[in-house]
């Protein structure tokens, strides 16, 4: 997949591009009626003999464009939507830097100067997406804005449980703890990567040793709590129970938030491991334990629970 920043005013010329399908769309988490739109755009390229395109932006438009809502944390970060959008098998990933200038372009001078002038001959978005300043062009009036120089298809609303699936819906769910509920939704389970760094390293003494994983900001972490959890380590995927909190049996300072997993049956040193955490199920919340036995005992249970969740 070739992937193409576009700046504004854009820095590309439509001579260097093939005819294209393209799809259009922020595309956070390249869920799974994300996916449908993308994959859309590869079957019309297929059956027009088109090159198969997407276009998204960076960084989300709710940073620029002043909402009281700013998504600076994201389910896929940029290098994970383009892995995940190369494994879709598209040739072309146009990243729009997405400036106050370019959110200010008329929906007409969107559609002129990022589809018909890159080549794009076919595009495929969802039912709601909107474009151009204020949001205002819509899947309604683009027939009006292509001037008749491209087709499009446009994909209907992809739901589950009856309501949408969208980017907000299952960040809310991650921020819930509802985690087991996201292949339905994502289409996979939720990952986030980090770096094992030291921690205290009093787990092994209670006979719990923990990887203390330092998370990346940029992701969105599931909230305070106690998970069955897989990690990647090198290339080995291991089931464990994680740990997110402040540990107030031990610690009073309940900003101090820390990601530690205890992995079953594993015993090698893997400071400084770059390690990816897949999050399953929301065993319960953190708690302040009067002692350690009682914490032991808890830490036993849980990891029992998250057996039998992944033997189920
Ligand atoms: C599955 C699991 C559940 C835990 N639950 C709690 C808890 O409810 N309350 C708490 O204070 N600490 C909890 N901890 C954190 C332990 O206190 C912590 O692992 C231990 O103090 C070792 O920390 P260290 O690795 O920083 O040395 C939990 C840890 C794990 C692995
Ligand atoms: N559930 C869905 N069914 C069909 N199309 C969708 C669905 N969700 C998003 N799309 C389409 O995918 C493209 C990317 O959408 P966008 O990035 O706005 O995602 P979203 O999940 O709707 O996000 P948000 O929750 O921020 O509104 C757009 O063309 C949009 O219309």
């Amino acid at each position: 997949m070739e992937v193409i920043k576009l700046e504004f005013p854009i820095n590309i010329d439509k001579n260097e591009i093939p005819p294209l399908s393209m799809a259009l769309g922020y595309f956070d988490g390249v869920h799974l009626g994300h996916q449908k739109v993308i994959l859309e755009a590869k079957k019309q390229a297929n059956q027009k003999g088109l090159r198969s395109a997407v276009m998204t932006f960076d960084p989300h438009p709710s940073i620029v464009l002043g909402k009281n809502e700013k998504h600076v944390q994201y389910i896929t970060p940029l290098a994970d939507k383009i892995k995940i959008i190369e494994e879709l098998g598209i040739d072309y990933l146009f990243i729009v830097h997405f400036t106050s200038e370019f959110a200010n372009l008329l929906p007409q001078e969107f559609i002129d100067q990022y589809v018909i002038d890159l080549n794009v001959k076919h595009v495929v978005a969802g039912f709601d997406f909107s474009y151009g300043r204020m949001g205002k062009g819509t899947m309604e009036i683009l027939p009006f804005h292509s001037r008749e120089k491209f087709t499009f298809t446009i994909v209907d609303k992809f739901t589950s449980g009856d309501e949408k699936v969208s980017s907000t819906r299952i960040r809310q769910y991650i921020k819930n703890g509802k985690t087991a509920e996201l292949p339905e939704l994502l289409g996979r389970f939720y990952k986030t990567p980090g770096i094992v760094v030291h921690g205290d390293k009093r787990g092994r003494t209670i006979g719990f040793p923990t990887a203390n994983v330092d998370t990346k900001n940029e992701y969105i972490t599931p909230p305070l709590g106690v998970y069955a959890v897989k990690i990647k380590i090198g290339e080995d995927w291991y089931e464990g129970v994680c740990n997110v909190g402040s540990k107030p049996t031990f610690n009073n300072d309940a900003l101090k938030v820390s990601v530690e997993v205890h992995i079953f049956n594993f015993q090698k040193d893997i400071y400084g491991a770059e390690v990816t955490i897949e999050w399953h199920q929301y065993l319960r919340k953190e708690q302040k334990f009067s002692g350690i036995q009682e914490l032991v005992t808890q830490i036993e249970k849980d990891k029992q629970n998250a057996i039998k969740y992944f033997n189920k």
